[in-house]
C-alpha cells in the first residue's frame, strides 16, 4: 500500500519502517514537494489496483451460478416445471425439440389406448366367468380391433424413444393412477418409457436431413412429412375411429365401473384427439408441458438471466437447474447434489391423495411426500438451503375434492374438517409449513405456493418472484463474505 505523505507514519514511533518511510533529514522545499508528488502518484496507481481487485471479486460473485435442485416422487411435476424455465429462458431450444415431443404425445396417447383395450379385456374375462360386467356390443369390438395397430405403434414409438443406451422400458403397475382395487392392479402393467435424460434421445428425432439450418419447429421444418414410417400417419388413419372409441358412453361407463380416471393418467391428450391425430401435428407449448417422460438419472439444465433480479443491474448471471428421477430407485442419486444448492424446489403433487406409488402400492403418495418432505427439512447439509414447497397438481385435487372424494378417508387426521377446497388445501399447507417449522436445525422461513406446473401463465409468475427472492439471499450471502 502506498503511503499518504509520510509525516503520519515518519512520527509514529511504534513503527518498525519509521526510518525507511521517514522523510530524509535536510529535505529541501522543492525535494519535499517532488516527494509528495510522486507519493500521491503511488497511491493513485495503488487505489486503483484495490477497485480492479474489488470489482474483479464482485466480477466473480456476480458470475457464480445460481443452482436449483427439483425434488420430488416420481410424477410430481419436476420435469414439467424444468420445462416452465426452459420455455422462460431459452424458447428457441425449447421449440426446437419439440420433434421429440411430439413422439412422446403419440406415445402418451397410443398408452391412454391401451389402457382402455385392457379395461375392455377385463370386462370380457369377467363375462366369460360368468361374473356381471358391462357386455361390450359388437360394433365397439369392431372399431377396437380396427385400432389395433395403435399397439404396434406403441412398440415402434418406444423402439425410437430409446435408442441404445438411453432408456428403459419399465412394466408400470397400472392401478397407482387409475384408482383400480388392489387385488386387480396387481395383475395388469403397462409399458412406460423413462429416459436417462444424459444420452442423446432427442437426437433421434431432431435431425431432418431436408431442413439442415432448422430455425423454427413451428413451421415443421423439422419433421420429415413424408417418412412413410412416421407414426403419425397410423395414428391419423385411427383418429376417427379413436374418437367413436373414446367417446363411446360404453367405454365411459367401463371407465367409471373400473374406477379408471383417465385424466389422471399422465400425459392425457384424449380431450384433444381431433387435433393431436391431424396429419400435420405440430405440438403447442401447452401440450409438450403435458407430455409424459419420466426421468432416469440427474440432469443439469443452463440459463443465462441477462438481468440480475436483485439490482435491476446487466450481468449475465448463469443459473443452474438440476431435473432428477423420482422414482424411488432414483432417489439415491439426489444425495451428492444437495451440496452447494441456492434453492431446491420440492413438489408434492396433493391430487394424489387417494393414491399409492407405482412403486409400492402399500405407500399412499400424499404420505410419501410428506416424508420426504421432512427428510429433507431435517437433512443437516441442508441446513442452509431454501427449501420452496409446490403443493403441486392443484387443479386436479380441487376437481377431485369438488367431485366428493373425501380427504378425510385417506388422511385420518384431517377428521371432521369440511371436504371444501379452501379448507383441504389449508390443512396440508399447515402441515407441510408445521414439519418445516419443527424440523429445520436452523429457522427458516416457509415458501408454499399451490401450483399447476401445466399452467405456463400462473408458473412462470411464481417462477419470477423465486428467482427474484433466491438472487436477493444469494446476494445478501455474498455481500457477507
Ligand atoms: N393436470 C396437471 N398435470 C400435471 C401437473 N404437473 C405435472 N403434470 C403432469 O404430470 C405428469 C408427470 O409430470 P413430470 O414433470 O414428468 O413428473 P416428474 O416429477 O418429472 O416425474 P419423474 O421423472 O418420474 O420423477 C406429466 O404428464 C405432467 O404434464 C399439474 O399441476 N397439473
Ligand atoms: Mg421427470
Amino acid at each position: 500500500m502506498a503511503r499518504t505523505a509520510g509525516s503520519i507514519i515518519a512520527n509514529d514511533p511504534s513503527d518498525p519502517l519509521a526510518h525507511v518511510t521517514a522523510p530524509p533529514l535536510n529535505e529541501t522545499a522543492a525535494e519535499r514537494q517532488e516527494r509528495l508528488e510522486k507519493e500521491t502518484e503511488a497511491k493513485q496507481v495503488s487505489d486503483g489496483i484495490d477497485r480492479d481487485i474489488e470489482a474483479e471479486r464482485e466480477a466473480t460473485k456476480a458470475r457464480k451460478p445460481i443452482k436449483i435442485l427439483l425434488l420430488g416422487q416420481s410424477e410430481s411435476g419436476k420435469s414439467t416445471t424444468l420445462k416452465n424455465f426452459q420455455l422462460m429462458y431459452d424458447p428457441k431450444a425449447f421449440r426446437l425439440e419439440k420433434a421429440s415431443w411430439r413422439a412422446v404425445i403419440q406415445l402418451n396417447l397410443v398408452r391412454s389406448f391401451h389402457v382402455m383395450f385392457d379395461a375392455v379385456t377385463r370386462a370380457q374375462e369377467l363375462n366369460q366367468k360368468g361374473e356381471n360386467a358391462l357386455i361390450i356390443p359388437p360394433e365397439l369390438l369392431r372399431i377396437k380391433l380396427r385400432i389395433m395397430p395403435l399397439l404396434a405403434i406403441e412398440n415402434i414409438l418406444i423402439r425410437r424413444l430409446t435408442p441404445e443406451g438411453s432408456g428403459e422400458v419399465e412394466a408400470v403397475q397400472l392401478g397407482a393412477s387409475t384408482g383400480l382395487a388392489k387385488a386387480e392392479r396387481t395383475k395388469h402393467y403397462i409399458k412406460e418409457v423413462a429416459i436417462n435424460s444424459t444420452k442423446g434421445w432427442k437426437e433421434a428425432f431432431t435431425g431432418n436431413p431436408a431442413s439442415p439450418t432448422r430455425q423454427s419447429f413451428e413451421s415443421g421444418d423439422d419433421i420429415d412429412w413424408n417418412d412413410p414410417k412416421d407414426p403419425g400417419r397410423v395414428i391419423h388413419e385411427c383418429a376417427e375411429d379413436m374418437i367413436k372409441f373414446w367417446n363411446d358412453p360404453i367405454i365411459q361407463r367401463l371407465l367409471n365401473q373400473q374406477n379408471m380416471r383417465m385424466q389422471e393418467v399422465s400425459g392425457f391428450f384424449l380431450d384433444q384427439l381431433d387435433r393431436v391425430t391431424a396429419p400435420r401435428y405440430i405440438p403447442t407449448d401447452d401440450d409438450v408441458l403435458r407430455a409424459r417422460l419420466k426421468t432416469l438419472g440427474v440432469t443439469e439444465h443452463r440459463f443465462t438471466l441477462s438481468t440480475d433480479v436483485a439490482t435491476g443491474k446487466l450481468i449475465g448471471r448463469d443459473w443452474r437447474v438440476f431435473d432428477v428421477g423420482g422414482h424411488r430407485s432414483q432417489t439415491a442419486a439426489w444425495v451428492p447434489y444437495f451440496d452447494d444448492m441456492d434453492a431446491i424446489i420440492f413438489l408434492a403433487p396433493i391430487s394424489c391423495f387417494d393414491q399409492t406409488l407405482a412403486e409400492d402400492l402399500k405407500t399412499n403418495r400424499l404420505s410419501d411426500s410428506v416424508q420426504l418432505w421432512e427428510q429433507l427439512v431435517r437433512n443437516q447439509l441442508l441446513r442452509e438451503t431454501n427449501l420452496i414447497l409446490f403443493l403441486n397438481k392443484i387443479d386436479i385435487f380441487k376437481a377431485k375434492i369438488k367431485s366428493g372424494v373425501k380427504l378425510a378417508d385417506y388422511v385420518v387426521s384431517y377428521g371432521n374438517r369440511p371436504n371444501d377446497f379452501e379448507s383441504t388445501v389449508d390443512y396440508l399447507r399447515k402441515k407441510f409449513a408445521g414439519i418445516l417449522k419443527e424440523g429445520s436445525p436452523l429457522p427458516r422461513h416457509f415458501y408454499g405456493h399451490l401450483t399447476a406446473v401445466t399452467n405456463t401463465q400462473s408458473t412462470q409468475y411464481i417462477l419470477t418472484n423465486l428467482q427474484e427472492m433466491i438472487m436477493r439471499e444469494v446476494f445478501v450471502k455474498s455481500s457477507l463474505l
